[in-house]
């Protein structure tokens, strides 16, 4: 279990998390949803150790994350929303890399990096640099990178985008099965439709503050005869008239 205790983050006067109060479920898949500039990245950056919260604290199966940075991490499998990293590399050479840190040893690694790679379609090019790859492969690396120690807790920022259909459909499954497992899955996402094929229960933040955390289903139900675009724009979006095209 996951919880975010009255959770703030300043960056010098600009508030981006305001008393982020939040506690994802062992088993469940939960997707961040909010418009550019919402706070997914900072909620996602805060639990992974990138950044640290300005008030608040964060507790991993009852843990202070300020106190248990170590073992935590290790408990996470991260994807970025930038997949531009570790370019001079190889994807072998990253995904060895990966392996190490992680005190993975080389027969597990070696089976999963091999069953990864294949299931991704990337097999054939991990060793050519991560510099020559596309957008798409970059991202592929990184996931494969992830989910090489197969921790409990999977951390995904906008995972599927770039990905081919293929990909993206199976890393689907995989966070499915995954949470089927007992495991945690958060993941952020603007794509609503993706949101309503796989998550348990979404929160969606608007402006640092989160607005709803519930089922989709739930979602719906407040908002009778709307569908969720429509109920999304409402809470999420701008709340002054443009009509697109027209200059404001
Ligand atoms: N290092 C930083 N310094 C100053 N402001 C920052 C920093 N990082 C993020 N912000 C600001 O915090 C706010 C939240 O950013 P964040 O990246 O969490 O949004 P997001 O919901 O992930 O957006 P997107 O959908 O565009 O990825 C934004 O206004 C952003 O400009």
């Amino acid at each position: 279990m996951i919880q975010f205790d009255h959770i703030s983050k300043q960056y010098g006067d600009f508030t981006a998390l305001k008393d982020l109060n939040l506690t994802l479920e062992n088993g469940e898949i939960f997707g961040l949803i909010g418009h550019n500039g919402a706070g997914k990245t900072t909620t996602i950056s805060l639990l992974t150790s990138i950044i640290e919260p300005t008030n608040g604290s964060i507790l991993v199966d009852g843990l202070e994350l300020s106190q248990h940075r170590d073992e935590i991490k290790k408990q996470i499998a991260y994807v970025p929303d930038s997949p531009d990293i570790f370019l001079n590399l190889t994807a072998r050479e990253y995904w060895n890399f990966l392996a190490t840190i992680y005190g993975v040893d080389h027969e597990t690694a070696k089976e999963r990096i091999d069953s990864l790679s294949l299931l991704f379609d990337i097999k054939e090019r991990q060793y050519e640099t991560i510099d020559s790859y596309s957008h798409g492969m970059r991202q592929k690396t990184i996931i494969i990178g992830a989910l090489i120690p197969n921790p409990d807790i999977w951390v995904l920022d906008e995972p599927l985008t770039g990905l081919d259909p293929q990909a993206s459909f199976d890393l689907k499954e995989m966070m499915k099965e995954h949470a089927q497992k007992g495991n945690t899955v958060l993941f952020s996402t603007h794509v609503l439709s993706v949101a309503e094929q796989l998550c348990d229960r979404i929160g969606i933040l608007r402006k640092g503050e989160i607005i709803f955390v519930g089922t989709l289903d739930e979602l719906k139900n407040q908002y009778p005869n709307k569908d969720l675009e429509t109920i999304y724009l409402e809470l999420a979006g701008r709340q002054t008239e443009v009509k697109v095209g027209e200059d404001e």
